[in-house]
């Protein structure tokens, strides 16, 4: 008997509930993972949450890190619901008490995204043009790359980021891949940015599907159904990298990590984890740098090669901007 027919064995007659908030985004993520446990056959439920993060309009900043993620990990600590689901790069680098991270779900594209007026690229936006983003990391990003663009602070979310262009209001907005590709928007994408240029968030395009760590039927069904290996090697590596540099989600740093093949000394071909990191030295005014650093490593040492690299940036200056 295979992994996944001995797992949906032993959850045979069982609902599954699966806690979401009702953003279109939190939705589809959950829609999902919840599509993923029906083909193991798995009957779902899908349970409504409402967060604080959703009924404020608050800049990020203000409100706190894990401000969308807690009423839902409450919920699940309170057995309303035995499965959340998070974009991953949301969730804050400290473990939660009693929480279990039971699978990291393939990675969609994590590179960021252009959404600009009359198909501009980046390249294309005349000086002064105004770009907004609400994230310190793409703002420093953006700064950096000296294309004289207006970098606008915004905030809310997909769909009011989004109309910010199409009122005029804006040039153009900078969002996640991920989250267009998943709310069938990336139509509206006038450029996927190099990720050279635009080191994504940290874990960015990746989903965290947790449940309590004392449901360990649960946790074993997760981990055979929706498990990705390779995403959770990268996003290992760089959750690692944010955490040595003391950074929460919202912080200007900038990580992404791919397993890769390699040549070894005999010829062969090996598995690799390959990975970038930036952090920006300010984020205040127009003159931002950005450090860099970037090393490859056996895929059974992605923590390390993340560590290792936050170490770099640091030692380049980061710590005093990170915090
Ligand atoms: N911070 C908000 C957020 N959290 C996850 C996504 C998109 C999906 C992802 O990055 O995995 C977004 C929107 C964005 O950054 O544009």
């Amino acid at each position: 008997m295979n992994k996944v027919t001995d797992t949906a064995d032993r959850n045979v007659g069982r609902t599954i509930r699966i806690g979401t908030r009702g953003s279109r985004l939190a939705m589809a993520q959950t829609g999902t993972i919840a599509a993923m446990l029906q083909s193991a056959g798995c009957r779902v439920e899908l349970v409504p949450i409402s967060t604080p993060g959703d009924r404020s309009s608050a800049p990020i900043a203000e409100i706190g890190v894990g401000v969308f993620t807690s009423a839902v990990r409450e919920a699940l600590l309170e057995g309303q619901v035995d499965v959340a689901v998070h974009s991953y790069k949301d969730l804050p680098t400290a473990p939660e008490p009693g929480i279990a991270l039971a699978a990291v779900s393939k990675r969609e594209d994590p590179r960021d995204a252009l959404v600009a007026r009359d198909g501009l690229t980046l390249g294309e936006l005349p000086p002064g043009s105004r770009v907004g983003t609400g994230s310190p990391r793409r703002m420093a990003q953006l700064r950096a790359l000296g294309l004289g663009l207006d970098v606008v602070p915004i905030r809310g979310n997909i769909d009011t980021r989004l109309s910010k262009v199409t009122s005029g209001e804006l040039d153009a907005v900078v969002l996640a891949r991920a989250g267009l590709a998943r709310t069938d928007r990336l139509g509206l994408v006038t450029e996927v940015l190099d990720p050279i240029q635009m080191v994504p968030a940290p874990a960015q395009g990746a989903l965290a599907v947790e449940t309590r760590a004392d449901d360990v039927d649960t946790e074993h069904l997760l981990h055979t159904v929706v498990d990705d290996a390779a995403t959770r090697v990268a996003v290992t590596a760089e959750r690692a990298l944010l955490a040595a540099l003391e950074a929460g989600c919202s912080a200007p740093v900038g990580a992404l990590a791919e397993v890769v093949e390699d040549l070894n000394g005999e010829g062969a071909v090996v598995e690799r984890l390959s990975m970038v990191g930036v952090a920006a030295t300010a984020v205040e005014g127009d003159a931002v740098q950005m450090l860099r650093a970037s090393a490859t490593a056996d895929t059974s040492e992605a923590d390390k090669l993340g560590r290792m690299l936050a170490a770099e940036l640091l030692d380049l200056g980061a710590g005093a901007v990170s915090r």
